[in-house]
């Protein structure tokens, strides 16, 4: 029987640990948690996700503050408001909801963020402690985190001898969970758009992770028989059996008909999804307790 990972319950255990670790800060005499959450423009997907995470920071008991700024915001002002939470004693995280309007280039306001507090893991300092194997001392990348928690609850933590195919090579997402997957001594593939034969390369994978943003473009012939599947695809597309006009979410992998064929499989939604917001909190409560000099804990 194939298994159907449950990235909420995963999502949800990290959280009651999060929870623990933030009480804990908060009963031993410091500040709790805070994270800055800011977002700029009217995107209504982008709302939605940001209101999820501010929801979820006030439930682990953070400080949760959320800046809303107009979709003509200048990048000065940009600029400004996360040059004034990189100052704020108060603030442990700082993220700019992704992506930013057209007119915003938003490297320079990521590379802007203080290193410590760069919870999204992009910052180029925390990059690059994970391209150079230091898993401890940065903060990392949040989905791909949590789709290696996934990942471990199926192999444990050493793939050995395993081959691993990441689909799609973003900074966001490709290229660190290559890295951490590397870290776990798998044996690791990164295809895309212009890999010659994705199906072959995929047929070769004991973990295959797509991640390319193309609605259900794994198939079943595309996987080893008994490969472990994590979908980190989000594709909004049309569901008339809902009624007109209704929409769905669907990975980058066709669910139905792979998952016969895998030995574990993670679904969308409930998948990685949940555990990129759960990872958020995570590197939070991480942050804060670095900054207030306390051991921190893991996840
Ligand atoms: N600076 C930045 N950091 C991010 O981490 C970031 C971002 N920008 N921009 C957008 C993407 C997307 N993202 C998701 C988070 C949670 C779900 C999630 O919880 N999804 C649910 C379903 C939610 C629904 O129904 O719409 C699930 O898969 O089960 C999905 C996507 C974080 N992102």
């Amino acid at each position: 029987m194939t298994t159907v990972i449950d990235g909420k319950a995963a999502a949800a255990s990290v959280i009651e640990a999060v929870t623990s670790a933030a009480t804990g800060l908060a009963t031993s005499g410091h500040r709790k948690p805070g994270l800055a959450v800011v977002i700029v423009g009217d995107d209504p997907a982008s709302h939605a996700y940001v209101g999820a995470k501010s929801r979820m920071a006030k439930q682990c008991g953070f400080n949760s503050i959320q800046h809303t700024l107009p979709e003509n915001t200048a990048q000065a002002d940009l600029m400004a408001l996360v040059a004034s939470l990189n100052a704020n004693p108060e603030i442990d995280g700082i993220l700019v909801q992704l992506p930013l309007p057209k007119h915003l280039d938003s490297e320079p306001v990521i590379q802007s963020i203080l290193p410590e507090k760069d919870v999204d893991g992009l910052h180029i300092v925390n990059a690059g402690k994970l391209a150079t194997g230091d898993l401890k001392t940065g903060l990392l990348s949040c989905t791909p985190a949590g789709a290696m928690i996934l990942v471990r609850q199926i192999h444990g933590k050493d793939l050995s001898g395993l081959n691993a195919l990441v689909i799609g090579r973003s900074n966001l997402f490709g290229k660190p969970m290559a890295q951490l997957l590397l870290n776990a001594n798998a044996t690791v593939t990164i295809g895309h758009s212009r890999s010659r034969d994705l199906p072959e390369l995929a047929r070769q994978a004991d973990i295959l992770v797509a991640a390319v943003g193309r609605a259900e473009m794994v198939k079943a012939d595309w996987l080893k028989p008994g490969a472990t599947v994590i979908d980190v695809g989000i594709n909004r597309v049309p569901a008339p059996e809902k009624g007109e006009g209704k929409f769905k979410l669907v990975g980058d992998v066709a669910f139905a008909e792979c998952k016969p064929v895998a030995k574990a499989i993670s679904p969308v939604p409930g998948g990685v999804g949940p555990m990129t917001i759960a990872m958020l909190m995570a590197n939070t409560a991480i942050a804060a307790h670095r900054r207030a000099g306390v051991p921190a804990p893991s996840f």
